[in-house]
């Protein structure tokens, strides 16, 4: 019903799911991990690495790209797959959460939200109207709607005020996406912070507008992983089981595990890179953190059965000297590893659902964590 459907579900084992999204630039294998590179650049990576780590699609941010370089050039130059030269599918945040999380003096109105750009100070104003110009400029595959995102903890009415004024923000964001080529998709937010109610009316009004997808959102804002669960809980039942839903912002490789076997389908981060630049490395054997001196003298690598070469040739003593040295090629080898890691998780992950063997896999995954 309603909008084109790109997402195919190839298998599902219980709540979980794997499939295929197709997009104009090319197709994103789900679960899908997109590792975020918010200003044009996966940071301390090359794409190609990020390509060979096994990556379909990655995050861009409308917010930072509007307010350098801008959104006008970016289009002038072929769009951002183009720009960049990542050249695949590339799905961007609306800027609702980075104007709560980012810019200063913040003002919400029905129209839109006005702030000043933390680059320079200038007064920008970001209606649902201009965030989906932007998103077309910038010629992202998966645009999000503009949503109005308020700190957690908060009282119940203002989760409500905001919920409802971003329901009334995802009807104008769809009439503005509507001149968008075939191919192109739009994603709604699920909002209501951790009020159950709140949570289903906000994936109903969503639903009756309707999208191409549907995002969890308003979560990974530091509140427990119980709370983060028992909310997926409450919204992926929700949503159309034929449609992806993309949980915006996690997580930890434990977050994802679990947040897959409740039925989400898409995923972004900047754990795996921002850990990375501060010497903590994500293994099939659970979290290390090379900055320790434990490392100081250890030979070993990381993981001698890893599938990415620097994770299996570099010693530790030497990710260890690099992190203490803070030497560039630390930050930019823990990136790689880290992303790498994922990505394998994420294949892991299709694997077992594809096979009907999920619940093992998920049972193993945690033993060897609890390994390391
Ligand atoms: C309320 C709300 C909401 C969501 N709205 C939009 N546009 N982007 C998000 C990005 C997030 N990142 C994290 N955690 C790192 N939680 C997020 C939630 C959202």
């Amino acid at each position: 019903t309603g909008l084109p459907n790109h997402f195919e579900l190839l298998a599902t084992d219980g709540a979980a799911r794997t499939g295929r999204l197709t997009t104009p630039h090319g197709v994103v294998r789900t679960p899908a991990f997109m590792p975020v590179g918010t200003a044009g650049a996966m940071k301390g990576m090359h794409w190609r690495e990020v390509r060979e780590a096994g990556a379909d699609i990655v995050l861009g941010n409308t917010y930072h790209l509007m307010l350098r370089p801008g959104a006008e050039r970016i289009a002038a130059l072929g769009g951002l797959q183009r720009f960049t030269g990542w050249n695949g599918p590339m799905l961007t945040d609306s800027g609702g959460f980075q104007v709560m999380s980012l810019a200063d003096l913040r003002k919400v109105s029905e129209h839109a939200v006005t702030f000043r750009s933390h680059i320079d100070g200038a007064k920008v104003e970001l209606s649902p109207e201009r965030s989906i110009e932007v998103q077309r400029f910038l010629g992202s595959d998966i645009a999000m709607q503009m949503d109005e995102c308020v700190r957690l903890p908060a009282e119940r009415d203002d989760i409500e005020r905001a919920m409802r004024l971003s329901l009334r923000w995802a009807e104008r964001s769809k009439r503005a996406f509507e001149s968008a080529p075939d191919g192109y998709m739009l994603f709604g937010i699920v909002q209501g912070g951790d009020v159950p109610q709140l949570r289903h009316a906000s994936a109903q009004g969503l639903v009756e507008i309707g999208f191409h997808g549907y995002a969890i959102g308003g979560l990974a804002v530091g509140e427990p992983q119980a709370v983060m669960l028992a909310m997926i809980d409450e919204t992926a039942p929700a949503l159309p089981s034929e449609r992806p839903r993309y949980l915006m912002g996690v997580g930890t490789p434990d977050d994802m595990l679990e947040a897959v076997k409740r039925g989400v389908d898409m995923f972004d981060c900047v754990m795996p890179t921002r850990n990375g630049r501060h010497g903590v490395a994500f293994t099939r054997l659970g979290q290390v953190n090379l900055r320790n001196a434990r490392h100081a003298d250890d030979p070993r690598p990381l993981d001698e059965e890893s599938s990415w070469p620097s994770a299996r040739n570099c010693a530790r003593a030497y990710l260890h000297h690099l992190v203490k040295a803070g030497e560039t090629l630390g930050a930019m080898l823990l990136s790689e590893i880290n992303i790498a890691y994922y990505q394998f998780l994420m294949h892991g992950i299709r694997d077992a659902i594809a096979h009907g063997t999920f619940e093992e896999f998920y049972r193993r995954t945690r033993e060897d964590w609890a390994r390391g």
